[in-house]
C-alpha cells in the first residue's frame, strides 16, 4: 500500500519482511497461543469478556505539512471483525502502522489488546498478526524456511500449523520465495500473521493478489479467529469482501473518520432500486403513488399500454407498498440495498461542512435516510441523477 512512503522506524519494527539474507528478517513478531497465554494470563478466548481490543483515541498524524490523520477516534470490540475502508490516501496504512507502532503519530494514542502500542514492545507483537500491505520478499530460500525462521525467532509456533495454513491456500513452501507470484507471496505474508493465532490481527489488504477461491477460503480464516474470539481489523478496496467478513465499517476520507457503523446497519441504508410495471391507465394517480411512495430518480417509460417505472427507494418497504396498493401494478422488483451504495456515498465529494471534520465522526445521517421528495417523473428515455 504504501512502502513508498518509509517512514522511520523508532521501535526498529519492519514494515516489510525481507528474505534477502541482509538485514533481519522482519520484526513482526510470531508467537503460539502459548506464550500469548504466558505473556497475559489470558488467551485470545478471553476476548469473549469484553472491552475493546483494537482502540484509536485522538490520533492525529502529520508528514511534514501534510495531515494523513485527523483526530481519529475508533474502537473494536474484542472478538469482532472490522473493515477500515476508505478511498485511495485516506489513512488506512498509516492509522495500521501507528498501530503496530511502526511509525508514531503526532498526536493521540493507540492501544492493541489493552495495551498501548508505544509501550507494548516485543511482548505485545507476540499477541498480533500483522501483515503490511505491500510484502518485500526476495532472497533464495524457501517459503517453508522462512517461516522457520521467523517461528524461531518469535516463538514456537503449533506443530503442524504452517502446514495446515500453507494447505488451505494452496501455497508451495518449497519454492523459492522470490520466485513466487504475488498472489503466493501475498499467501506467506497471510500465513505468517496467522500461524501464531495471535489474539488481534490487522491486516493490510490481505486479498490484494489473491484469486477468488483463496480470497474464499481467507474470509473462513477471518471468520473462524472471529469464533475462536480473536479481532480482526483489515483494509480492502473490495466492498463485496467486508460486506461478507466484517461486523462494522471505519470509514476514513482525507485522514477523518467519517462512519463507524455496523456494516448490516449501514447497508439497510442504503438505497434499494425499484422496477415496476404499471397498467397505463390514470397519469395522475400514478404520479401521486410514486410521490407518496417516496420514490426518487424516478424514470417513466411508456410503451404498449403499460409504463415501466425505474426508480430509488430509500428507507423500509412498507410505505412503497402501502403507496403502491391501489395502483394496476403487474410487475415489480425491489433489489437488496447494496453496502457499496451507501459506502461510495461516504467516499464521494464532501458531504461535510469543515467545520465537522475530525470532530464528527457518525459522518451523514445514513441510518435514516429518508429520502428528501425529488420524484420527478421523466420522459421516456430521460434519466436522471436526481436524489443520487
Ligand atoms: N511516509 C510518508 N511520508 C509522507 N506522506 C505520507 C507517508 N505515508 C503516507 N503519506 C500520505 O498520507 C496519506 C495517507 O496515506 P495512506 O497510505 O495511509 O492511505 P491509504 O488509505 O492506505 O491509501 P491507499 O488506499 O491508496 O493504500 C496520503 O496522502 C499519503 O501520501
Amino acid at each position: 500500500m504504501n512502502g513508498k512512503h518509509a517512514a522511520p522506524d523508532p521501535t526498529g519494527a519492519a514494515q516489510t519482511i525481507r528474505a534477502d539474507g541482509a538485514g533481519p528478517v522482519s520484526a513482526i513478531a510470531h508467537p503460539t497461543t502459548a506464550v500469548t497465554q504466558a505473556a497475559t494470563g489470558t488467551g485470545p478466548a478471553s476476548g469473549a469478556v469484553g472491552g475493546d481490543a483494537i482502540e484509536a483515541v485522538g490520533l492525529t498524524k502529520r508528514f511534514g505539512r501534510h495531515d494523513a490523520l485527523r483526530q481519529v477516534d475508533f474502537a473494536v470490540p474484542r472478538g469482532s471483525v472490522y473493515g477500515l475502508i476508505g478511498p485511495n490516501g485516506a489513512g488506512k496504512t498509516t492509522t495500521m502502522r501507528i498501530l503496530l507502532d511502526i511509525i508514531r503519530p503526532t498526536s493521540g494514542r493507540t492501544s492493541l489488546a489493552g495495551t498501548d502500542s508505544r509501550t507494548g514492545g516485543p511482548a505485545l507483537r507476540r499477541r498480533v498478526g500483522y501483515l503490511p500491505g505491500e510484502l518485500i520478499l526476495q532472497g533464495r530460500i524457501s517459503g517453508r524456511r522462512l517461516l522457520s525462521h521467523y517461528a524461531a525467532v518469535s516463538g514456537p509456533v503449533p506443530r503442524g500449523r504452517i502446514a495446515d495454513l500453507a494447505d488451505r491456500l494452496r501455497l508451495d513452501l518449497d519454492r523459492p520465495v522470490r520466485k513466487l507470484s504475488k498472489g503466493n507471496k501475498q499467501k506467506l505474508g497471510l500465513i505468517q500473521a496467522f500461524m501464531h493465532d495471535p489474539e488481534v490481527l490487522v491486516l493490510d489488504e490481505p486479498t490484494s493478489g489473491l484469486d477468488p477461491l483463496i480470497q474464499r477460503e481467507f474470509l473462513a480464516m477471518v471468520r473462524q479467529a472471529r469464533d475462536e474470539g480473536r479481532t480482526v481489523l483489515l483494509s480492502s478496496h473490495v466492498i463485496s469482501e467486508i460486506q461478507e467478513a466484517a461486523d462494522a465499517v471505519v470509514i476514513l476520507r482525507d485522514g477523518v473518520v467519517v462512519e463507524v457503523a455496523g456494516v448490516e446497519h449501514l447497508r439497510r441504508s442504503a438505497v434499494r432500486r425499484v422496477r415496476l410495471q404499471v397498467r397505463d391507465g390514470d397519469g395522475r394517480a400514478l404520479d401521486d403513488a410514486l410521490a407518496d411512495a417516496g420514490l426518487t430518480s424516478v424514470v417513466l417509460h411508456p410503451r404498449d399500454g403499460v409504463v415501466d417505472v425505474e426508480a430509488e427507494a430509500g428507507g423500509p418497504v412498507q410505505p412503497l407498498l402501502h403507496a403502491l396498493a391501489g395502483l394496476p401494478v403487474t410487475d415489480l422488483v425491489l433489489e437488496e440495498p447494496d453496502l457499496q451504495d451507501a459506502v461510495l456515498r461516504l467516499y464521494g465529494p464532501d458531504q461535510h461542512g469543515p467545520e465537522q471534520r475530525g470532530s464528527d465522526h457518525r459522518g451523514p445521517d445514513l441510518l435514516d435516510p429518508s429520502p428528501s421528495s425529488t420524484v420527478r417523473p421523466a420522459t421516456e428515455h430521460e434519466t436522471t441523477e436526481a436524489g443520487r
